[in-house]
């Protein structure tokens, strides 16, 4: 199944490769000092570099202004942007225009009252990440290897194109796209030995996992 995958919050060359050759679509920098995964911008710039052709690069933010961005959109080669904070639909609007980047909006589902925020940010965003919303008091915005309910997003009209994330795992997402049939997967946690330390063995199950090459799981009702 052509499903395409990033691998989000990558910080050593060894894993940006690993993600590459295992046939991610996209690979993700976080940046943002309290996360595991941070990557100042420097360091960003030399894993971009290891990054080939046909890979998308994505630099994720969380409310950063614009001298941040300007410094980063400078020295690292981009494809995308993730705003991952409370960035509002203007705000979105205004980093998509100022940069002349394909900008990916972090989207957090707990219930029912989160979904009309899909319509919202889809009207202004090339992108969405459906996410889990992060519990009350987290000190990360996203990566906290959360789920939410699938069922929630099972919808047939989607404003722009999306990519599913939350608690993924190697062992789910097959599931995970059967239920809700995202065509594009995003995962952290999910391919990590321990907070901000990823594993190419888990990068290269997780891809194998998403694209269908493992045995079918069961749908649960
Ligand atoms: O990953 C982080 O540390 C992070 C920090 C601040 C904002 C967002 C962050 N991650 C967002 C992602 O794109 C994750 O891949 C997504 O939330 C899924 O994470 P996980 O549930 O751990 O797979």
């Amino acid at each position: 199944m052509d499903i395409r995958v990033k691998i989000c919050g990558l910080s050593e060359p060894e894993h940006v490769v690993a993600a590459a050759e295992a046939g991610a679509a996209y690979v993700g920098f976080v940046f943002f000092p309290k996360s595991p995964r941070n990557v100042e911008i420097d360091a960003a710039r030399a894993l971009a570099l290891e990054v080939p052709v046909g890979v998308a690069k994505v630099a994720l933010t969380v409310n950063a202004d614009d001298a941040f961005l300007d410094e980063l959109t400078r020295k690292v080669p981009l494809d995308m942007m993730q705003l991952h904070g409370g960035e509002s639909p203007e705000r979105v609007a205004a980093v998509r225009a100022r940069y002349g980047l394909p900008v990916m909006k972090a989207v957090g589902i707990a219930d029912e009252s989160d979904l009309p925020a899909i319509d919202a940010y889809g009207a202004v965003a090339d992108q969405l990440l459906i996410d889990a919303k992060p519990p009350r008091g987290a000190d990360l915005p996203g990566g906290n290897g959360l789920a939410f309910d699938w069922r929630l997003v099972k919808r047939k009209y989607w404003p722009c194109p999306w990519m599913l994330a939350g608690g993924l795992t190697p062992e789910n997402v097959a599931q995970a796209v059967q239920m809700t049939g995202a065509r594009q997967v995003d995962v952290s946690s999910g391919v990590e030995n321990a907070p901000g330390a990823k594993s190419a063995e888990l990068i290269r199950a997780f891809v194998q996992a998403a694209q269908g090459d493992t045995a079918p799981v069961p749908v649960l009702k």
